[in-house]
């Protein structure tokens, strides 16, 4: 392929080329990319379309929905509705599985998405963003349930994510690298910008919200406290650190130029390990890591080997740069 290419090109030439792409799926991460595209033009409104602020509601862990929540969740419901071949959906902002009235059980594909990622940050016009996992629907004799959707990360057939930046991003896989396609704004097209991105090995950059170090555990304690002595401790070279609190903003920037990211468990609430959920958030950004070269733990296995027991379920996180990861995955080994 030569010249601009869109996403529609490039899942094309995917399912030609690879003939695992199925023009179902396809048509399902076209749907995904043109909600993120309407996400996108709303976050981009803010305050002019009275999108800023709180709903007034909470959702199923508690927290208070803010505007954007809620209108993004409702645009991807609707968008999915009629696209793909979908069987069922889950979401961040929904207690319960939202089936496709007209469709199940037949439906090939459940989808699962963090309709707006970054939440903390939308008043304040820092990036934020969109995540979204594709299974399979197997046992097609039954209506789907929330079993249904317990399934290993490692049985995911897309994951993605969108930026909404000074660029929108559409950040893809379906297992055959990661890609990444810019909003051009003027068209209304996503443009393929970036080839299979690589997370490079070693990296000078972390990310974790040091507010929480005095509820670690020793394993990351041990581990940051070595970034923090830098040139003068074991590892004799200093660390810069960054937070955007935004997940997909800190993957974005290390799938760009390494690093990685952590949001561990801690000593708190054992019924709450980390703040990150395991199926649309940790899952489908653990497998564009590992598809980029990077790795993802929850400090002791792999996040995508990991066998669900609930769809809200929370999960430990370490990913990006693999040195970094194997080494603090390590120190949970040796320490317990
Ligand atoms: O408030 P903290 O501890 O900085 O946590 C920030 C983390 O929480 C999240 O915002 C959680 O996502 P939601 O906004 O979808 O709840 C992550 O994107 C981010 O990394
Ligand atoms: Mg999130
Ligand atoms: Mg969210």
């Amino acid at each position: 392929m030569q010249g601009r290419i869109t996403l529609t090109q490039y899942l094309i030439e995917q399912q030609r080329q690879h003939n695992s792409l199925p023009a179902d799926l396809r048509l399902l991460i076209e749907v995904v990319a043109r909600a993120c595209k309407m996400i996108s033009h709303n976050v981009g409104k803010g305050a002019l379309g009275n999108f800023l602020g709180s709903a007034g509601s909470e959702n199923v862990q508690g927290e208070v929905q803010k505007k954007l929540d809620v209108v993004s969740n409702d645009i991807l419901l609707e968008a999915n509705e009629w696209g793909g071949n979908l069987a069922a959906m889950a979401s961040e902002e929904l207690e319960q599985i939202h089936l496709i009235p007209h469709r199940y059980p037949k439906g090939e594909y459940l989808l699962l998405f963090d309709p707006l990622d970054g939440s903390s940050n939308i008043d304040v016009n820092v990036s934020i963003g969109t995540i979204f996992s594709v299974l399979r629907h197997t046992d097609k004799t039954r209506t789907p349930d929330e079993q249904s959707f317990l399934q290993a990360g490692t049985q995911q057939v897309a994951a993605g994510y969108a930026v909404y930046g000074p660029q929108t991003v559409f950040v893809l896989t379906t297992g055959h690298g990661v890609h990444c396609f810019t909003l051009d704004r003027e068209l209304g097209s996503w443009v393929l910008t970036q080839s299979n991105m690589r997370i490079p090995h070693a990296t000078h950059e972390y990310a974790i919200n040091a507010s929480n170090a005095r509820h670690w555990h020793p394993p990351v304690q041990r581990y940051i406290n070595e970034l923090l002595m830098g040139k003068d401790g074991e590892r004799k070279q200093d660390f810069n650190m960054r937070w955007v609190a935004s997940m997909v903003a800190d993957v974005h920037r290390i799938l760009n130029r390494g690093g990685i990211f952590m949001y561990p468990a801690d000593q708190r609430d054992p019924t709450k390990p980390g703040r990150l959920r395991l199926m649309y958030e940790a899952n489908p950004i653990a497998f564009i890591v590992e598809q980029a070269h990077g790795a993802a733990t929850n400090g002791q296995q792999r996040i995508l080997e990991l066998m669900p027991t609930q769809l809200h379920e929370r999960v430990a996180v370490f990913l990006g740069s693999k040195d970094e990861v194997d080494r603090v995955t390590r120190y949970h080994h040796e320490m317990g």
